[in-house]
């Protein structure tokens, strides 16, 4: 339980507390409305006793209420297409009465505006629907106008009050209206910023993938070419998981897919700020050191490959470790060189590093190399002193 809150809460303390969980969980922009329409009838029912207008004030007590229940059932999603039905009719019904006793210079046709954007970005009906309500709301407006102008109201308010309920009734709307417009707007942000997360990260494993490192590749490249930034050096580390195709094969995709998140969180526990990690394909990873020479990348590659290694998973039902390790191919990208090019250097060397056994690290010849593999000179070294993988008799 959360400090401030009473330990055993009833009544009102409980309604209290289920309204604002609801207002701030809930985060809905039709929840957050209802809770200030509750409110804003409420001050209806002081106004109303105070000017002797007892009618409206007991629909107002009678409105509030209806508001903060509604509150509550909307966090049951069974409730809130009825809800949100009742609110319509209660704004619509309560606007029309009061603006028909009182006279259209009380000010109340103005909630109906507020119909107008709760229609429209309500997400419970068709957009066929939400503009018959719409349009339905200016010809009541409209019909009101006429009605209220056809002579005096059944009950006259004193000058001084109508200009001060018509004064407070568009006070009110215009600030419901900014209300409603800012909670849309957080809502828009939220889901934007919820799309782009969605746009740039791995599902399976959180990290940035290809398309997003790609386009931070690209970034760092650019700095690498300018002779103005302080970016001196950018080394690419392409790892690829060792025996994966068996890991697949022997225990499942699902498996497969667990194997692919604790190595991404191994890669992520030993990366340093500043550096970039994504998932590159199915099962290669690609890091980006900025501000890094070789010797200094090789070292994070052996961080990083020793943390990967370290993670064999222990399978329900299984005696032993599966073992997990990885396979990592490093460049240093030249200044001028495309990013295909660095990463088909990285990708050059990970083969020998396969070749060499797995569970290694290889460096790239530092010269660009614009040939095919096949008539590249041989290779001055993969990490021969590496330890083995896990089950080399696999490879
Ligand atoms: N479970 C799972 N498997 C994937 C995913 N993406 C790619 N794979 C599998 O990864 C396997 C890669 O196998 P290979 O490229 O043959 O390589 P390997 O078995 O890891 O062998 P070496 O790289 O030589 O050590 C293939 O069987 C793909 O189907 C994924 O998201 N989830």
């Amino acid at each position: 339980m959360r400090a401030g809150w009473p330990d055993r809460s009833h009544g009102l303390g409980r309604v209290m507390r289920a309204l604002v969980t609801s207002l701030l969980q809930g985060g809905r922009l039709i929840v957050s409305g209802m809770l200030m329409a509750a409110v804003v009838h409420a001050a209806f029912v002081v106004l109303f006793l105070a000017a002797g207008v007892t009618g409206l004030a007991v629909f107002n007590v009678i409105s509030s209420l209806l508001y903060l229940l509604m509150t509550l059932l909307m966090r049951q999603p069974r409730w809130r297409r009825l809800c949100e039905a009742m609110a319509g009719i209660e704004v619509v019904l309560h606007a029309c009465v009061a603006c028909y006793w009182l006279g259209w210079d009380s000010g109340f046709h103005y909630y109906l505006l507020l119909m107008l954007p709760t229609l429209m970005v309500s997400t419970l009906m068709p957009r066929r629907t939400k503009w018959l309500g719409c349009a339905a709301c200016v010809l009541l407006y409209l019909g009101l106008d006429l009605l209220s102008h056809r002579g005096p109201p059944p009950q006259v308010l004193p000058g001084g009050w109508l200009q001060a309920l018509r004064m407070f009734n568009a006070a009110a709307t215009l600030t419901m209206l900014a209300g409603l417009s800012a909670i849309y707007y957080n809502l828009v942000l939220r889901a934007e910023s919820g799309l782009r997360e969605m746009a740039s990260l791995d599902p399976l494993t959180g990290l940035l993938n290809r398309r997003s490192l790609a386009e931070l590749a690209h970034d760092q490249l650019a700095r690498l070419n300018d002779a103005s930034s302080p970016l001196s050096a950018l080394s690419v580390l392409l790892g690829d998981v060792d025996h994966f195709k068996a890991v697949n094969d022997q225990h499942g995709h699902e498996v497969g897919d667990l194997v692919l998140r604790t190595i991404s969180q191994a890669l992520q526990s030993g990366m340093r700020q500043g550096d970039l990690l994504g998932r590159w394909g199915g099962e290669e990873f690609l890091v980006l050191l900025p501000g890094t020479e070789l010797p200094a990348a090789r070292m994070v590659a052996e961080r990083l490959r020793a943390l990967v290694q370290a993670r064999s998973l222990r399978l329900p039902g299984a005696a032993t470790l599966l073992p997990v390790s990885i396979s990592f191919g490093l460049c240093q990208a030249q200044p001028g060189e495309p990013l295909a090019q660095a990463i088909a250097r990285a990708d050059q060397a990970l083969y020998r590093a396969k070749q060499a056994g797995r569970n290694r690290v290889a460096l790239a010849d530092q010269v660009i190399d614009t040939q095919p593999p096949s008539t590249l000179p041989p290779q001055d070294w993969a990490e021969q002193d590496a330890p083995s993988a896990e089950g080399d008799g696999r490879a």
